[in-house]
């Protein structure tokens, strides 16, 4: 193990089925490398079929009990968790940052990030109600009650490796399901992190499961499993259409947050000093590997030159380092792959005829360390009009009329987050109901928050996380009716 870390005991490389720390049956391990520097941190066993049918196995023989518990009961399980996850944020933040490459400090704030959403979800709870509805006979009462779903299954990304776990497993245990989460193949150990952590503030065995190692087999024994009433899957919009078609030989509820392409809209009337602030954030948080990352910026002619000159000054403060360099504000994508495809859309836009307009110093080695750039002169007829680049890069679309500046930003297939920037209200109603995403901000580049609905439309996925729908999808409703009361 080469992370420091105050309590070691974080740090394991066993997957933990049915309350126990077990390798794969098989045998097999798979080795996590730190994006930085390509180094093995550790390895993880390599899962199979009958290591996932274990942990569905585990997962239905706890589900009576935990189902049985009082919410207030649950609530202050998932409590325990929350305190303790931010009791250990350091530690975690380290173990993130080794295996995914953001800054130490934003792996630090996913941390947070993640532990709100326990911290809600212990919350609601206990405001899981139904109802009764005025019935078609006088002596008929029909009452709706709210019944978990049952076993349910989360397959995570790599990008938030801790925050994508709590914000599905937080709801599934508030509503009295147990779990057995996938994590990314490249990112296990914050999830086998919380998962100790889950351990050591009461989460019984077998009600939360971590099943490691590569997709193929526990993706198909998770969906096929007519035990697993419920997947909830982030990721790309590819694999979530996979797993949709394998779901559906035995009807489970699904949810997907899956790929984006978010519009950030500037207009002439904007405050352009809080359109670059937030295009800052949304651009190149996590290095531009976010799923709600402004994909394309679109600037009204009238500001779009202003916007340009503010923005490269503020890219030309980023410090791209690895993530446990002091004062780093931009890691190493995940993997060279991914630094390919973003040099990819760079080279196929530039051929198309935009402009390299600024770049970010960088003085880090390694083919997975993407500089931020800023493109102007974009157009739709380049890859990062309609694909997900990823990456740092910012490209710059010029529009003239509104019209035209929301025809641009809803011309995708994709409809998870929009960002648009106006000081006019009128104007504000106009285009956010007309923004074709689950998700709009008007002068701000934050929608990812606990007590918000997050998810989107159109091949952004199905269903939403966080605030009070979270929990709802892991609750079915059940009509009770009552017939021939004497009253
Ligand atoms: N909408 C959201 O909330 C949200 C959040 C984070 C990431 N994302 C999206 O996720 C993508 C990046 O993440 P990624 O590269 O890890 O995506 P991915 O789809 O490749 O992988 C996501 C998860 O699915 C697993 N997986 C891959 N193939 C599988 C299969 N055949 N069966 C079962 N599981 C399988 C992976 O191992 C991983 O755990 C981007 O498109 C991003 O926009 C969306
Ligand atoms: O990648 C997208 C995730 O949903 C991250 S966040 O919730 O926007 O922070």
């Amino acid at each position: 193990m080469t992370i420091s870390l105050k309590y070691s005991a974080l740090f394991i490389e066993r997957a933990f089925i049915g309350g126990a720390w077990v390798g794969a049956t098989s045998g097999a391990t798979l080795p996590v490398d730190n994006p930085a520097t390509g180094a093995i941190i550790g390895t993880v066993p390599d899962c199979g079929e009958a290591d996932t049918l274990a942990a569905i196995a585990a997962a239905e023989a706890a589900f009576p009990a935990w189902k049985a518990r009082t919410a207030a009961d649950r609530a202050a399980v998932l409590e325990r968790w929350h305190a303790l996850i931010l009791d250990n944020v350091a530690d975690l933040g380290r173990i993130m940052t080794a295996e995914q490459g953001k800054p130490i400090a934003e792996a630090e704030g996913e941390i947070r990030y993640a532990a709100s959403f326990v911290k809600w979800f212990a919350e609601e709870a206990r405001r899981v109600d139904g109802g009764i509805i005025p019935a078609p006979e006088a002596n008929r009462r029909i009452l709706v009650m709210k019944e978990p779903v049952g076993v349910s299954a989360a397959i995570t990304p790599w990008n938030f490796p801790a925050a994508m776990i709590t914000r599905k497993c937080a709801p599934a245990l508030a509503a009295g399901c147990p779990v057995v989460v996938k994590p990314s193949d490249m990112t296990p150990f914050s999830a086998l992190a919380l998962a100790k952590l889950a351990e050591e503030a009461g989460v019984p065995a077998g009600v939360f499961n971590v099943v490691t190692g590569m997709p193929t087999a526990i993706g198909g024994a998770l969906t096929a499993s007519p035990v697993v009433r419920k997947l909830s899957f982030t990721g790309s919009t590819r694999v979530g259409a996979l797993l949709m078609r394998q779901c559906a030989d035995t009807i489970k509820r699904v949810s997907f947050e899956l790929g984006g392409n978010a519009p950030l809209i500037v207009f002439d009337d904007a405050d352009v000093d809080i359109a670059v602030a937030s295009a800052m954030v949304s651009k190149f948080r996590n290095a531009g590997q976010t799923c709600v990352c402004a994909n394309r910026i679109l600037v009204q002619d009238g500001v779009y030159d202003q916007f340009a000159e503010k923005l490269a000054k503020a890219v030309s403060a980023l410090k791209v380092a690895p993530g446990d360099v002091p004062g780093s504000t931009i890691g190493p994508l995940i993997n060279a792959a991914a630094a390919d495809k973003v040099k990819a859309h760079v080279e196929d836009a530039l051929s198309h005829g935009a402009t390299l307009f600024a770049q970010a110093p960088n003085e880090a080695a390694g083919d997975r360390f993407a500089t931020p750039v800023i493109l102007t002169g974009a157009t739709r007829n380049m890859r990062l009009a309609e694909e997900e680049t990823f990456g740092p890069v910012a490209p710059l679309f010029r529009f003239t009329h509104e019209e035209e500046g929301i025809e641009l930003a809803n011309a995708t297939s994709y409809g998870l987050a929009a960002y648009f920037y106006t000081e006019n209200l009128h104007r504000a109603f106009r285009v956010a109901e007309r923004l074709e995403a689950g998700m709009v901000a008007l002068n701000s580049g934050a929608i990812a928050m606990e007590v918000a609905p997050f998810g989107g439309v159109k091949m952004s996925g199905l269903g939403r996380e966080g605030a009070h729908a979270g929990i709802e999808e892991y609750l079915e409703t059940k009509a009770f009716h009552i017939a021939g009361l004497k009253l």
